[in-house]
């Protein structure tokens, strides 16, 4: 078994809680939601629909720098987002593919899904309904027809419908009917922030696994299947046991051997016993609302870039946040992150195009850095990502920003030593984590009313919390944020859940009793 992701913090789903209705109809569900849904924002932001902050956030919506003068009259030109912030993969919903032996419980654990996501705009597609209707011919012997075998569905037409719903589009998806074998009527689904895709031979097809973002295997064993198989057929399909067993020897089996357990392996996450696994089913949901959370902020604001997450990432998170691990390990784990999200934050920065003759004696077509640049660190914490800045940019400032906490809200400047000429610069903003977003709106004006342009400024950060992220990138649209994690939110006392402490303390050792 492949292990499951090691990320699953909770994330607090009331968060964003979205109006919905619910339409049940035969074994597809889908959950349509009003499309009016209220995004209810606490803290300083007060109560905001997500309307106004589409809007506030959509007048601007920089792909990259365009300055004209400063560059030797070359217009700049932006460089390739590598980011998850791109408004093309921002916009894809987050597709989980469930597969496993007929009646295993694959529609039951998309269900409890479901009714755990309950915020979410969920919508569930069954394999099933694109099975190819039989011709009156194959119904004369349809005792001798196989509906095991991945021919049995019509899986073009399966990611054609997924093509479009992965594309925002509303699609009709048909209804398949077990008694008649026939598929005469469709249902409306509509595009949703998940598609939970469920079928025995979901994982066969590379074109269909490549379309999901999760894939999730119902183990469960052959003769509890068998049995609700018979109970299933027997009472819902009106068949008799005999032919139900017949069925089951001649096609079902073989099929489950041949076809759909060597899929096994492409399963990120397997569940024994189905919808009785509540544990399993709770550690899916959390880790869905973590990848919805990041998703949400960035389709709100153009400017939030969450560096893509890979097991590395999520390792060294995993490290630093542990209260356990030693002052040595969370520097080096720091440093490593802070690195990763300096040389992101670099990526956004505006280049000209040169070109360099090889030791070969031939051209190569490359860019010239941004050479205006500066570093502002907050005092303390934001000095620990100097470093990281001055290993990546030879010979660069740094100035300094101090910042004094008054209080949960109030927050003072209490000390600044910027370069003189630093409304030329663009200017690399430092501070390991943006929490009630505060601190960052004051260090932000200081540079505004020193000249910097707003869009010149790209905020540097560890981890977020989600009010800080809305009240940056609400009041600054212009500015970038740079992150590595999206957090749960605050606590009372406005720290950073689940965060990792007083980041300034453990880096420097100064926690030590
Ligand atoms: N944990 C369970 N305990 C008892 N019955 C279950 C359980 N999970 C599913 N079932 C029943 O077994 C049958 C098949 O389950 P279903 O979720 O439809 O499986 P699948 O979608 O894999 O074919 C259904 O009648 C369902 O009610
Ligand atoms: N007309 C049909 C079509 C399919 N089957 C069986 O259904 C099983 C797949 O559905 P699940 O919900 O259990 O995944 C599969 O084993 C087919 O044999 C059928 O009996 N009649
Ligand atoms: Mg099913």
């Amino acid at each position: 078994m492949r292990e499951l992701p090691v990320h699953l913090a909770a994330f607090d789903s009331g968060f964003f809680r979205r109006m919905f209705y619910e339409d049940t109809r035969n074994d597809d569900r889908c959950h349509h939601f009003n499309r009016s849904f209220q995004l209810l924002l606490n803290l300083e932001m007060g109560s905001k629909s997500v309307v106004d902050m589409i809007e506030a956030s959509s007048q601007v919506h920089y792909s990259g720098f365009h300055m004209n003068g400063d560059m030797n009259g070359v217009e700049p030109v932006a460089l390739q987002e590598t980011t998850s912030a791109s408004p093309d993969i921002q916009r894809q919903p987050f597709v989980i593919g469930v597969a496993g032996g007929a009646a295993s419980g694959k529609t039951s654990v998309c269900d409890l899904i479901i009714q755990q996501l309950h915020d979410q705009r969920v919508v569930l597609v069954n394999q099933d309904s694109f099975y190819h209707s039989l011709t009156e011919e194959e119904l004369a012997r349809v005792h001798e027809y196989n509906f095991d075998h991945p021919d049995a569905f019509d899986t073009d037409l399966l990611l054609s419908c997924m093509e479009k719903l992965r594309q925002g589009q509303a699609v009709d998806i048909p209804k398949y009917d077990f008694k008649t074998y026939k598929s005469t009527v469709s249902r409306r689904v509509n595009p949703s922030d998940v598609i939970l895709l469920e079928g025995i031979l979901l994982f066969h097809d590379p074109r269909v696994r490549a379309l999901m973002n999760m894939k999730i295997f119902v183990d469960t064993d052959a003769d509890v299947r068998l049995a609700r198989r018979i109970k299933r057929d027997t009472s819902q399909n009106d068949r008799e046991i005999g032919t139900v067993l017949d069925q089951y020897s001649k096609f079902v089996k073989p099929a489950f051997d041949d076809f759909i357990l060597p899929t096994k392996k492409y399963a990120d996450i397997i569940i024994p016993r189905g919808g009785d696994n509540h544990v399993a089913i709770d550690l899916i949901v959390q880790h869905i609302c973590t990848k919805l959370g990041q998703h949400d902020l960035c389709k709100i604001y153009p400017n939030l870039y969450v560096i893509q997450s890979t097991f590395q990432i999520r390792g060294m998170h995993t490290l630093i946040r542990d209260a356990q691990t030693t002052k040595h390990d969370f520097v080096f784990y720091s440093d490593r992150l802070i690195r990763l999200v300096v040389e992101h934050g670099l990526g956004h920065l505006p280049f000209t195009e040169m070109q360099v003759v090889t030791p070969t004696g031939s051209v190569y077509s490359g860019v010239d850095f941004c050479k205006r640049l500066c570093g502002v660190s907050v005092i303390r914490s934001g000095e620990s990502m100097e470093n990281a800045l001055r290993a990546c940019c030879k010979g660069i400032k740094i100035g300094k920003i101090l910042i004094h906490r008054e209080g949960d809200n109030g927050q003072q400047l209490v000390y600044e030593k910027l370069p003189n000429d630093i409304s030329e610069r663009h200017v690399l903003l430092l501070d390991p984590i943006l929490g009630t977003g505060n601190s960052a709106v004051q260090a932000i004006n200081l540079l505004i009313s020193k000249g910097v342009p707003e869009g010149n400024i790209i905020f540097l950060t560890l981890i977020s919390a989600p009010q800080g992220v809305h009240v940056v990138c609400k009041k600054f649209p212009r500015l970038k944020i740079v992150t590595s994690e999206i957090e749960n939110g605050l606590n009372e006392e406005f720290r950073v859940i689940p965060g990792m402490g007083e980041f300034g303390d453990r880096y420097f050792g100064t926690d030590d009793d």
